[in-house]
């Protein structure tokens, strides 16, 4: 940071001419000069002044690459060495040899490259539309009014509006302030949020100094403010810093696994080509062909089609989990939706209704009183926080009361904030008395209070009072109450600024009940977690005995309870072994929330947290899994990988299926690869060796491979076994490696089958032998895909419509393929009746013998 500030200084310290030169150093000059600068005014901009300014400074977002562009996908496509090889050699080939060969070559490429290129734009540009779903927005004056806006339309000269949870849009000074608190740790690494206001700092303020001005990828904590929009986008400190902050997020674990996958493939491949080059080369075979031949079957080894499949997986889980109302932020954390084990959600909304009720107002004895709902209305009512249930609540009820406050005026406000956990507002009466009204978390409240209001009289808050007050506030709770102090007390005139320590020596003057009852229909999704193997572990700021009356009354199993004084007791190592057995984690503020994330998931598990307060912000971040809410402030929301349309849990149960399911057909492709591809193209290396001829010709192998390929690619659409769903997945490379070994083989035996077949009872010649061979490896890759895509039997689970529907098709294609007379040029031959039953035939045993492999494996080797 530094750094970049220093070379910013020398800029300033030259000519001063573009516009980023002239407001380099906004902070240090007058408003007014600011304002000249950018021809603008306090008042916001004017529309169409707003559009032009859009389109000469661009959109406001830092977004450097274009993620998805054609010529990204194109260049994957093409880059790999193997397929840029193959066309040389083709092209060479062609010019010493047959340029019919070379042609057919040439063309086979260029159709599975179109085939995996247009499949993988097509899935990323329905998953840029999802995504497009959750857009930031700000609220930004335009032509006098405030107006929500796309965070991406904030221009310079723009007035934006702040209040707590907003994510700060773009860099600016402000303007106006009111208790305005910033938390700006991704720019400064300052966790605590710091106060921002109006004001001129020296040039060289650091950006931790500026405290007149507000910068993008901060955001609102508490308060509220005006301010002036000075640099956007890419301009701004965020953007400059953003290539190294955003830097590619780390590999999913499933990433890894394909990635190791992929290089396991890449190695055998490369011995494959060299040592059956090498061979050849000393048996005297024809040199082109026997080079094409070794990379047409290294183009066929090579999962060349699983970057596509990947996105088209990934493209149809986020569509489908768009239609349950799930939309995905970023997109490789769908797989870890899947693997979730534990699940971590906050309360209000999710387990309760969400709609909270304020059921009484009650003093000291526990009796009504419309005194003690008066001063909680003052309080709510200035208070300029977040919009928040309980203030909501608050403000209902004492208007139905018909409580009138037009006579208090507001002088000042200690708002909000979560380790704190009361609010503050300082009013004047009529008698131009000064009250202190404050009101929050009971244990927070009890220990500012010296004294309690008993009647009209005022006594000192001895242990017996203090006895009885927590026994009543424990049973209340017990019932389900949220229950917040009510305490004020009279304050000198002297100064209009009063801050959290005014808050002690208070007296309490009563108790708000708070109703929030459970939500009925949890209970049936809790349960269907349950059986998909992801335990529940409620996280709130709440009271522990009401978090424990809504887990009882939604049947979760309570183990233990752990709150944040006992948090706070605990060191990192303890506290792994607590949050394994704990249930509920009460009176947590966000930090605590965060460390708890922390200790789950340093003990292996694979953790979600689902939240939609600017508490929750920082868990968010540091699950595995961060899920919001479309409600939510902005903070929550971008700190989400998955934004739910409505926070019910239901969805999130969709979503985890649609996670699960996602994994599952991946790997599918995976399986079918490993078990029939691969070990065709390995048997055929091996007669190679000892054929005098090449056992299938270079266009074949690649014809072959392209014919493959289109079942393969409807995979992404598959039915999943319910089984499959049932528990997180997790990558196993070891898994993949014995299924290769034992499949691979069987698959060998049946090749080496068909090639005594026909070499000794048909007594094939070249062409008759190429198409046999073509036709068996050929159907059974195609078939097999059906038998190792389900653990079961393979009649015994139904496969998805269009994979079924292809399958078929091409298993059709493939027996008349020697008939086409236009496949003439591939040099297939027709095959006698004969030979072709017999091709059939075994591939039928072949099924059999790999369902029994099937269910050798999934009984004594792969028992998981
Ligand atoms: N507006 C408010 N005024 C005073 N006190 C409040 C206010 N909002 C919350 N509190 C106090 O702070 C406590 C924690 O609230 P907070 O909103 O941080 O909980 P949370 O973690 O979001 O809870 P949940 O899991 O239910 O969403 C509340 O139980 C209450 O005692
Ligand atoms: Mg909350």
């Amino acid at each position: 940071m530094k750094h970049f500030l220093m070379n910013r200084k020398k800029m300033i310290s030259q000519q001063p001419s573009t516009f980023a030169e002239m407001t380099a150093n906004y902070w240090s000059i007058s408003l007014d000069q600011v304002l000249k600068e950018l021809n603008a005014s306090v008042e916001g901009l004017q529309a169409n002044d707003a559009s032009a300014r859009l389109s000469k400074y661009g959109l406001n977002t830092i977004r450097v690459k274009q993620q998805n562009s054609i010529g990204r996908i194109m260049l994957n496509q093409i880059k790999s060495p193997l397929v840029l090889i193959l066309i040389f050699a083709a092209i060479i080939s062609g010019i010493v040899g047959e340029w019919v060969d070379a042609l057919i070559v040439l063309v086979v490429v260029a159709g599975s490259t179109i085939l995996g290129f247009s499949q993988e734009y097509s899935a990323s540009v329905a998953i840029d539309k999802l995504r497009k779903q959750v857009t930031i927005k700000s609220n930004i004056l335009r032509d006098g009014k405030s107006t929500i806006l796309p965070s991406e339309n904030v221009v310079p000269g723009d007035v934006v509006l702040l209040s707590a949870g907003s994510l700060i849009p773009a860099d600016g000074i402000v303007l106006e302030a009111n208790d305005f608190f910033v938390n700006q740790a991704v720019l400064t690494g300052e966790t605590f949020p710091v106060e921002k206001k109006p004001g001129i700092v020296s040039e060289n303020a650091s950006l931790a100094e500026r405290t007149n001005c507000v910068f993008m990828g901060t955001n609102v904590r508490s308060g509220i403010a005006r301010v002036f929009i000075v640099q956007t986008g890419k301009e701004t400190i965020f953007g400059q810093v953003a290539e190294r902050l955003v830097s590619t997020p780390p590999e999913t674990e499933f990433e890894h696994g394909l990635h190791e996958f992929g290089t396991l493939l890449t190695q055998i491949m490369m011995v494959m080509v060299i040592s059956i080059l090498a061979l050849n080369f000393f048996m005297n075979k024809p040199f082109f062909d026997s080079l094409l031949f070794a990379l047409a079957l290294a183009v066929g080894i090579s999962p060349e089609l699983l970057p596509a499949i990947t996105s088209i997986t990934l493209s149809h889980g986020a569509k489908k989990m768009n239609e349950h109302g799930v939309i995905v932020r970023r997109l490789n954390a769908i797989e870890d939706f899947g693997n979730m084990d534990v699940l971590c959600t906050d309360k209000t909304g999710t387990l309760t209704e969400g709609v909270v009720h304020l059921d009484n107002a009650l003093d000291i004895f526990g009796n009504s009183s419309k005194d003690v709902l008066r001063y909680a209305m003052i309080n709510a009512h200035f208070q300029t926080g977040l919009d928040n249930p309980l203030d909501e609540a608050i403000q209902q009820a004492a208007q139905d009361a018909g409580i009138d406050i037009q006579d208090e005026q507001k002088i000042s406000e200690i708002p909000y904030d979560f380790v704190r956990k009361s609010l503050s507002i300082v009013a004047e009466n009529k008698q131009r008395q000064r009250f202190l009204i404050t009101k929050g978390a009971m244990d927070r409240i009890l220990p500012a209070c010296e004294s309690v209001q008993f009647g009209s009289d005022t006594i000192p808050l001895d242990a017996a009072t203090r006895d009885s007050i927590e026994k009543k506030f424990g049973d209340w709770s017990e019932e389900g109450f949220r229950v917040l102090g009510l305490a004020i007390k009279e304050v000198e005139k002297q100064t209009d600024s009063y801050t959290y320590k005014d808050e002690h020596a208070m007296t309490l003057i009563g108790f708000l009940l708070f109703l929030d009852p459970p939500k009925t229909d949890v209970e049936q999704t809790i349960e269907e977690l349950k059986k998909r193997n992801v335990q529940i572990k409620i996280i709130t700021g709440d009271n522990a005995k009401v978090a424990k009356h809504v887990a009882n009354h939604l049947h979760i199993p309570v183990q233990n309870i752990i709150t944040g004084s006992d948090l706070n007791k605990q060191n990192d190592q303890v506290l792994w072994h607590l949050a394994e057995s704990a249930t509920i984690f009460a009176e947590m503020d966000p930090n605590q929330k965060e460390r708890i994330i922390h200790a789950l998931r340093k003990t292996g598990h694979v953790v979600g947290y689902m939240g939609d307060g600017i508490n929750d912000a920082p868990a968010l971040r540091s699950a595995d899994i961060g899920i919001s809410v479309d409600t939510a402030v902005d903070v929550a929301k971008d700190a989400a990988d998955f934004v739910l349309l409505r926070k019910d849990l239901s969805i999130l149960q969709k979503g985890i299926d649609e996670g699960r399911k996602t994994y599952a057909n991946t790997l599918k492709y995976i399986l079918t690869t490993i078990s029939a591809n691969f070990g065709n193209m390995i048997s055929m290396a091996g007669i190679s060796v000892y054929l005098p001829f090449l056992p299938l010709l270079a266009s074949q192998i690649l014809l072959n491979n392209f014919l493959s390929d289109f079942p393969g690619l409807t995979i992404a659409s598959d039915n999943v076994d319910y089984e499959m769903i049932e528990k997180p997945n997790h990558w196993n490379t070891r898994f993949i490696r014995n299924y290769m070994i034992l499949f691979g083989l069987t698959s060998s035996i049946f090749d080496f089958l068909t090639f005594g077949v026909l070499l000794f009872f048909f007594h094939a010649q070249p062409d008759e032998f190429r198409t046999g061979w073509f036709i068996e490896s050929l159907l059974t890759e195609l078939v097999i895909a059906l038998v190792v895509r389900t653990r079961r039997p393979f009649f015994h689970s139904r496969p998805g419509n269009l994979l079924l529907a292809s399958s078929l098709f091409f298993i059709g294609l493939t027996l008349v393929i020697p008939y086409i007379p236009f496949l003439k040029i591939f040099r297939f031959v027709p095959l006698p009746i004969p030979l072709l039953m017999a091709l059939i035939g075994l591939t039928m045993v072949y099924v059999l013998a790999t369902e029994s492999v099937k269910k050798l494996f999934f009984t004594k080797i792969a028992k998981q």
